[in-house]
């Protein structure tokens, strides 16, 4: 079921000139992340010429031959870096039909010993694709742009709380935490069911914060945009998903589970999913994920009492998605989940999750990066 319902539009302008509508702008910030979770933001200052030539970029790899592709493939990274091949990355239990590249921040892999957390050996270096030498310097300014929007943001996300703008300034000092996924949705090949639509399945995301920069669906042969074609959906409250559908000029920003349980519920992390396109077309977007460094623990933002009454009894954690109060422990944990080849070679002496803990029909918090 589709619902007719759309995300509600905020335009960051007027908090980011320090006009008078800021007061507004907050306001309508906290309407929509205390509602849906999701929204799309325009007045982001970001060129339409960056975001494009990430897009470009992206296509290019995507439409190089499998061989080019699979030389970064990313079981040849301990950093989860690279490409990865459709329906190799499993959520709730199924194959999501993308290909995608996952890059972080461009830092030296630590020299660790057998007492160091294994969630450091996340930092390191990227699989860069030798046949599009562009697309490293893209993706990093890109990376860059929107990590300067997100610290802006998160000030506005403490100013929405009625908190010091300053206050979660120090959570996200010393090496925040970048993540940025290229993907290509595809329709399903034929070895799996005829209908067979994940994309990527219902999930929510695991971090503090997601931005997604979507193309629209389009043909592989032309490049003709179709419209209306499902993309990536939001659950609403009554077992519907409301369509974001892709929007010149805007990013759709969503909440992760642990700004969520740092907020104890207020603010909402929301499962979303993404159907995949009809044959013969794709769809790209690009995914980025801003969270703290790894080392970071979650600290619960002291809430103003009128919002803590508008929570009451915040519910129980969900025993089977465990979110653990240390940002590394917690990304750690998607990792090993949804990339299980990479696990597999890199991490065979590192406990992981159990089926028990991830059974198919949770939603799982795949995307803690
Ligand atoms: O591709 C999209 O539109 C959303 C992707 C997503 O939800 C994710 O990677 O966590
Ligand atoms: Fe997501």
């Amino acid at each position: 079921m589709t619902s007719a319902r759309t995300l509600p539009t905020l335009d960051i302008g007027p908090f980011l000139a320090g006009t008078a509508d800021r007061a507004r702008f907050l306001a309508d910030l906290r309407a929509a992340c205390h509602g849906p979770g999701f929204f799309y933001l325009t007045g982001h200052g970001i060129p339409a010429a960056r975001t494009a030539a990430v897009l470009d970029v992206s296509r290019r790899f995507f439409h190089l031959a499998e061989a080019a592709k699979l030389a970064i493939e990313n079981v040849h990274s301990p950093h989860f870096r690279g490409y990865t091949r459709l329906g190799h990355e499993i959520t709730r239990g199924n194959p999501d039909i993308r290909e995608q590249i996952d890059i972080s921040d461009e830092r030296p892999a630590r020299a660790l010993g057998p007492d160091d957390p294994a969630y450091l050996r996340l930092d390191g270096p990227n699989q860069w694709p030798a046949q599009v030498p562009e697309l490293r310097a893209s993706v990093l300014a890109y990376m860059d742009e929107l990590g300067g929007l997100s610290r802006l943001l998160v000030r506005a996300f403490a100013e929405s709380l009625g908190l010091p703008a300053d206050h979660l300034d120090r959570t996200f000092a010393d090496e925040p935490r970048s993540h940025l996924k290229l993907i290509r949705y595809l329709a399903a090949p034929p070895a799996h069911p005829a209908g067979y639509d994940q994309g990527v399945g219902s999930h929510k995301d695991g971090g503090f914060l997601t931005f997604v920069l979507q193309d629209d669906v389009r043909a592989l042969r032309g490049g003709e945009a179709v419209e209306p074609a499902a993309g990536l959906q939001v659950a609403d409250d009554s077992g519907g998903w409301i369509d974001a559908a892709p929007r010149p000029g805007t990013f759709v920003v969503n909440i992760g589970e642990m700004f969520e349980l740092a907020t104890r519920g207020y603010y909402r992390a929301t499962v979303h999913r993404v159907v995949s396109p009809p044959p013969g077309h794709e769809r790209l977007s690009v995914a980025f994920f801003f969270g703290p460094r790894l080392s970071a623990t979650l600290e619960p933002v002291p809430l103003p009492a009128e919002l803590l009454r508008e929570i009451g009894d915040a519910p129980p954690p969900d025993p089977h998605n465990p979110i653990f109060a240390q940002h590394g422990v917690n990304t750690l944990k998607s990792w090993l989940r949804s990339h299980p080849e990479v696990a597999r070679r890199h991490y065979a002496d590192v406990a992981q999750p159990t089926a028990a803990q991830t059974p198919a029909d949770q939603p799982t918090g795949h995307g803690a990066y």
